[in-house]
């Protein structure tokens, strides 16, 4: 019998993150202002402005790091504005750095185990046994490697170069398998070197997955996003590909405006 071929569902266009109105005032002042947001499934959507335009703030509300004091988010269709950010975890938006702390005394490869293990949800029951951690070896280096970890297996965390262990927290991060990534400065105090890998990193990653970044170095953001959101006093400014907003008079005008404060 001939089996009949159903193709994958086309979910190209499909919003899978979207803000609407989102507001945070802190003791009177507002640092993100009305923002609406649509992330798209499946592309690297990039957050930049200048400093103290609301980008931070912005993450830590689509993650619920902080309550809105307005506004609504949503993921996959579900209102998911009152959900606490472990809530959040658990339906597939991780951000990066947010559960995955790396255990400096520990192997690379324990280190993704770990990560592993709470996936399955038994978080603190992994020193007791060994055998335990054993059952997620394969695919611990399998994760290991995707990341370009493998010849550091066997090392510990705490013994790894900077942009090595920003490959680690990503792999960490994955092992949790979110459908929605977001990575907050991913390349934040590297050398050029390891910007490049962790790059290469980012684009192999988001290969089946949707991510947001906050990212200050344009480069980066030129050659990674299929969207950007610019954001400047709290307020979304511009959107579009990265020809678009850096040809946007006002753009320019934030970050020369910015730079002179
Ligand atoms: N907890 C807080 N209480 C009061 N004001 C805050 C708080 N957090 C942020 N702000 C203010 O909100 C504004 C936006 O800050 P935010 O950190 O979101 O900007 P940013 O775009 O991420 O900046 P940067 O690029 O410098 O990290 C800033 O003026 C900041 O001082």
């Amino acid at each position: 019998m001939i089996e009949a071929f159903e193709p994958a569902p086309d979910t190209r266009g499909e919003i899978i993150l979207s803000a609407r109105d989102l507001t945070k005032r802190f003791a009177g002042f507002v640092a993100v202002n009305g923002v609406n947001l649509n992330v798209e499934r499946g592309t690297i959507h990039a957050l930049i402005g200048p400093n103290g335009a609301g980008k931070t703030t912005c993450f830590n509300l689509l993650t619920k790091f902080l309550q809105p004091s307005s506004g609504t988010i949503h993921f996959n269709g579900r209102n998911i504005t009152n959900l606490p950010s472990a809530d959040i975890a658990r339906l597939g938006v991780v951000r990066s750095f947010q559960i995955s702390a790396v255990f400096p005394r520990m192997s690379v490869t324990d280190n993704v185990r770990i990560a592993l293990q709470r996936r399955r949800g038994d978080s603190f029951d992994f020193w007791r046994s060994q055998s335990v951690l054993s059952a997620f070896d394969d695919e611990a280096l399998r994760r290991v490697d995707e990341v370009g970890l493998s010849e550091f297996a066997h090392v510990m965390a705490g013994d790894l170069s900077y942009g090595r262990k920003r490959a680690l927290e990503i792999a960490t991060t994955l092992a949790l398998e979110p459908e929605m990534m977001l990575l907050d400065e991913p390349m934040a105090g590297m050398a050029q070197e390891d910007v490049t890998r962790i790059s290469a990193l980012i684009r192999k990653i988001s290969a089946n997955r949707t991510i947001l970044m906050v990212e200050h170095n344009l480069s980066v953001v030129a050659d990674l996003s299929d969207r950007i959101t610019v954001l400047a006093r709290g307020e979304v400014l511009a959107e579009g590909s990265y020809d678009e907003v850096s040809r946007h008079p006002g753009v320019v005008e934030a970050y020369i405006g910015a730079s002179h404060e």
